[in-house]
């Protein structure tokens, strides 16, 4: 049997201020360094250890496996970083707040936006200072590969092509390995690995800084998963995530 551990950053100064991230590059919260540092400890205490670590180009996640590997003594491990772990990008949405969105467009587009696995948000236009194209660590990338704005399924189709060609070899040679992402590039991994159907991944709401184990058959297909941590914590932290794009914002 393999084990593959997905986590997910510890809160953002932007998941606390409520607002949509998607490619912007914002730091951890004081809460999400916690979060980082309980999810190292509860990988340590439960026994884990890893050979190598990947994780998107976007400090969120970066720091939160730096933290991790720190709490669990194994900042060594190598580290990859791929810009295909990214965060789905939120278009025009990115740094809007997701109430006041709500109040301006309704609970049920924002919901459309956030969860819909087809109906991609609002463009960025090429020219907006937040284009990728003007950030130089997508300067190698083709232009077709710069997201103007992704749905779940863009996030999908870019996911793949480096889980199945660089993550997944390594599982399945044996390697204990550890992906640190975000909460929609995340809800992409467990789409494919589960088979979940474009309806079902709607309901799916990765909680921030938990570690997520899956074990996994010798052709990657998953036999059970489960969070590490208290069960009632994690399902308010599910909660939370999913009433973000709510009027009432989340407490
Ligand atoms: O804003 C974002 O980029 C994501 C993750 O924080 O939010 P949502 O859960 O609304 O897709």
């Amino acid at each position: 049997m393999k084990k593959l551990i997905l986590l997910r950053h510890g809160e953002s100064t932007w998941n606390k201020e409520n607002r949509f991230t998607g490619w912007t590059d914002v730091d951890l919260s004081p809460k999400g360094l916690e979060e980082a540092k309980n999810s190292g400890r509860l990988l340590r205490e439960s026994g884990f250890a890893f050979d190598v670590a990947y994780t998107s180009v976007l400090k969120r996640a970066i720091r939160t496996l730096w933290i991790a590997l720190d709490e669990m003594d194994q900042m060594w491990i190598p580290i990859h970083l791929s810009w295909r772990l990214n965060e789905r990008h939120y278009g025009a949405l990115q740094g809007l707040n997701k109430t006041e969105t709500a109040l301006k467009y309704g609970e049920e587009q924002v919901q459309v936006w956030r969860r819909s696995y087809s109906i991609r948000p609002p463009a960025l236009k090429p020219e907006d200072d937040r284009y990728p194209g003007f950030d130089p660590r997508y300067r190698g990338l083709a232009s077709e590969d710069i997201p103007l704005t992704e749905c779940l399924q863009d996030t999908v189709a870019r996911f793949l092509p480096y889980w199945n060609e660089t993550i997944a070899p390594q599982v399945q040679s044996g390697q204990r390995v550890l992906i640190t992402a975000h909460g929609n590039s995340l809800r992409a991994l467990v789409k494919y690995l589960d088979n979940l159907s474009d309806q079902d991944v709607l309901e799916l709401n990765i909680p921030t800084g938990v570690p997520l184990v899956y074990e996994l058959d010798d052709n990657l297909k998953p036999l059970r998963n489960y969070y590490l941590g208290d069960r009632a914590q994690i399902e308010q932290a599910m909660q939370v995530v999913a009433n973000q794009g709510k009027i009432l914002p989340p407490s």
